[in-house]
């Protein structure tokens, strides 16, 4: 039975996947990997009295030492996070990150230090299937409508923008056009036109009241195309966590986003 650790098991993120996983007999949860709330009753959090089992540890190493995971699921903070991975995969893990903010060259460095150790790294900006197969229809869409903009809206502790699924769905529009006419526009307020992937402006909003929400908006002659997905439950991510557990054993090397998993 595959061993599991959650770094980041105190989240949001981190308690609905130690509840999916503690619920399955499959997998067994063995350790936690938390900054702050390193006393907290994982029983109390997860509503699971199973929980009691779980450590929750500061120190990476000591838990591997301790528990002796095969897998680290990552749902934390961009701050610290690539020497954090880089870590697990010294320590013979396999990675599951669902964490977001990493830069383009991190992820570059993340992917060939994966291959060096010869070790599996799923590196996943949106594990609910809604969202994957927005961006899959976004690809399509964008060969007939070049022009698209993208608003994405969080929670207010969200702690990186653009969000990891807008840069995603951006680097997924095949044919996008850039908009010409910005250098003719007088700007009265800086930034107003957000910012800017693949030819893509991407507009973050940070609100209390919302989760997880984005929409694609294309333009083309006399008419729009919007595509939308909301987020109203963390539980939309579960099915698409449980899938990359499950497919871990048969992949190999760098893999990035759930649309490599669904074939
Ligand atoms: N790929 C996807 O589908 C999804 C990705 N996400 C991403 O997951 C990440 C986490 O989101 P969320 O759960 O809402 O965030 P939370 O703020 O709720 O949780 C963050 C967790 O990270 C822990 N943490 C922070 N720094 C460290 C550290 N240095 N070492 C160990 N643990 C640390 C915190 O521990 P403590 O409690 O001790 O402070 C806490 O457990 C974000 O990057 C978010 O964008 C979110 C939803 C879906
Ligand atoms: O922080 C979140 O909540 C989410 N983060 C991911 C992202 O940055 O795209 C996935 C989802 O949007 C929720």
């Amino acid at each position: 039975m595959k061993r599991i650790l959650i770094r980041g098991i105190t989240g949001s993120m981190g308690v609905e996947t130690a509840s999916m996983i503690i619920s399955h007999s499959d997998y067994k949860l063995v350790a936690g990997l938390a900054e702050e709330n390193l006393n907290v009753d994982l029983s109390r959090l997860t509503g699971l009295s199973k929980a009691t089992d779980v450590s929750i540890f500061a120190d990476l190493k000591e838990a591997v030492l301790s528990t002796k995971p095969d897998i680290m699921i990552d749902f934390t903070v961009p701050d610290g996070l690539l020497p954090a991975l880089k870590q697990a995969l010294d320590l013979g893990l396999d990675l599951i990150i669902g964490t977001t903010g990493l830069q383009e060259d991190e992820i570059q460095e993340l992917k060939a230090y994966t291959e060096d150790k010869s070790a599996t790294t799923m590196l996943i900006p949106n594990f609910s299937l809604g969202a994957v197969l927005m961006m899959e229809f976004a690809s399509k869409a964008s060969k007939y409508f070049p022009r698209a903009e993208i608003i994405e809206g969080h929670h207010e502790n969200k702690a990186d923008a653009p969000s990891g699924t807008s840069i995603a769905t951006a680097e997924k529009l095949e044919k996008t056009e850039p908009f010409l006419k910005e250098e003719e526009i007088k700007y009265t307020i800086e930034g107003v036109r957000g910012g800017e992937k693949n030819n893509v402006r991407i507009h973050s909003l940070r609100l209390p009241g919302l989760m997880a929400r984005q929409e694609v908006i294309f333009g083309g002659q006399g008419q729009t195309f919007t595509l939308t997905h909301n987020t109203i439950s963390r539980s939309s991510y579960m099915p698409g966590v449980r899938l990359a557990l499950d497919r871990i054993e048969d992949k190999s090397g760098f893999i990035y986003g759930l649309d490599k998993l669904l074939d």
